[in-house]
């Protein structure tokens, strides 16, 4: 897995054009040309600047176009063929820069006349980007030895309902949840600093409980506090989390964009929990956008330790197998000597079900398991739902049916009655 020379991009495209004379458009508009010559791109600047197209293939044509308002050629029959393409540009044009990345590989050339559809589907980077960013600093191994989980999933919660509780009620539930063995706990995206909820006050009421817990037991829950917010917020937020003995801070990646994330990423003495809430923008129309085998590197090299990735049989659109292959790329060293590994977070309409799918797929258990719904639901209490979701992983790793496991573990019993459906 050497790394690239160049900034490498791969896309699927759609035009009614000559795929590589759009793919020529597309290289020249991202790089050193315009939508016509000009005279200072000499041969010797494109030799220098200009993108390049290291490959394309065709692989079929469709009906109608997927996106509106894409050009036609005069030739108004021609067909609107779809075409892999992978682009590269030199490192020289931007220097290793994230928020600049981003102008080059996913900037103007969504909105292109050329295309019906353009969709970014990886990206490759040069060893220099590894030189310049931190990338993730605890990762599996120091969320691991933090949360005091050496093996195994960490089976983890929402603090449900997302907003609505004061902080010693968020505290309350904390207390049961703790008392009930869980790993790990978040606030909720919707959740941050709102005056009925103040992140000072959350953070020292449920730190309270969680240092007492740990005091008298030896087990330290993590709780990732979400302190989205302006940079010196931000700042400001982690070090009274830190302060206080928390082991984990959440931020909202499209809220806080790139820039907020690779600064908290420099300043966080922390694991970030990374929060994709706002994914479905980027990715659901499936000839636009982002896949997010691509979208998630960009975070990891910023800092991000935990990614959010769905999960299996989900409460949004996206299908199974694109989970998997979002919870397999965090888990995909991204260079040689910066692996920059993120722990994949499976959330969105979990519970016990989900379990034996989500080892089978993933054939790893280095994951963080959470479910708001699926444990504060169950029809016996919270406490109840995090036994069903223990038991749920313990048969799913010695692999046995969760219907035979569940003949005598009457919390498992109770949720694969209540998540049926
Ligand atoms: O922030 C999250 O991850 C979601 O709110 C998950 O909630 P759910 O488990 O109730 O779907
Ligand atoms: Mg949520």
């Amino acid at each position: 897995m050497a790394a690239p020379q160049r900034i490498e991009a791969d896309y699927l495209i759609e035009t009614a054009f000559d795929p590589r004379r759009a793919a020529e458009a597309m290289a020249g508009e991202q790089s050193s040309g315009t939508f016509v010559a000009i005279p200072g791109e000499t041969p010797e600047l494109k030799e220098r600047s200009a993108a390049r197209i290291e490959a394309l293939e065709e692989i079929g044509t469709v009906e109608a176009p997927s996106l509106p308002g894409a050009g036609r050629p005069k030739d108004d029959a021609a067909a609107i063929r779809r075409a892999r393409v992978t682009l590269s540009w030199p490192i020289d044009n931007i220097g290793p820069s994230l928020p600049n990345l981003l102008a080059t590989v996913a900037g103007n050339l969504f909105e292109l006349k050329q295309f019906s559809g353009l969709r970014l589907l990886d990206i490759r980077l040069p060893a220099v980007f590894a030189a310049r960013y931190p990338g993730p600093r605890f990762g599996i191994s120091g969320t691991r030895r933090l949360a005091g989980v050496a093996e195994g999933p960490l089976i983890g919660t929402i603090v449900k309902p997302s907003v609505g509780f004061g902080a010693q009620e968020t505290a309350n539930l904390v207390r049961l949840l703790c008392t009930a063995g869980i790993d790990f706990i978040k606030d909720d995206e919707l959740q941050s600093d709102g005056p009925h909820c103040p992140f000072d006050t959350r953070v020292d009421a449920v730190m309270r409980v969680i240092n007492d817990h740990a005091d008298r037991t030896g087990k330290k829950v993590m709780f990732a506090f979400n302190l989205t917010g302006e940079l010196d917020e931000m700042r400001r937020r982690h070090d009274h989390v830190l302060e206080r003995g928390g082991t984990c801070v959440m931020a909202s990646l499209n809220s806080v964009g790139l820039v907020g994330m690779i600064e908290l990423g420099r300043f966080s003495a922390l694991p970030i929990h990374a929060h994709r809430n706002g994914w479905g923008y980027l990715s659901r129309a499936p000839m636009l956008g982002w896949s997010y085998v691509a979208w998630q590197k960009i975070w990891r090299l910023a800092g991000a330790d935990h990614m959010h990735v769905n999960g299996l049989a989900n409460k949004f659109s996206e299908a199974d197998d694109s989970v998997i292959a979002s919870a397999r790329a965090c888990l995909t060293p991204m260079f040689d000597d910066r692996p920059c590994i993120a722990m994949p977070v499976f959330s969105s309409g979990q519970s016990a079900k989900q379990a034996p799918g989500t080892f089978a797929a993933l054939g790893t258990a280095d994951l963080i398991f959470a479910a708001g719904g699926g444990i504060m639901a169950h029809p016996d209490g919270p406490a109840a739902g995090v036994a069903s979701l223990r038991e749920a992983w313990d048969a799913a790793m010695t692999d046995v049916p969760l219907a035979d496991y569940a003949r005598d573990h009457t919390a498992l019993a109770r949720a694969l009655e209540t998540y049926a459906a």
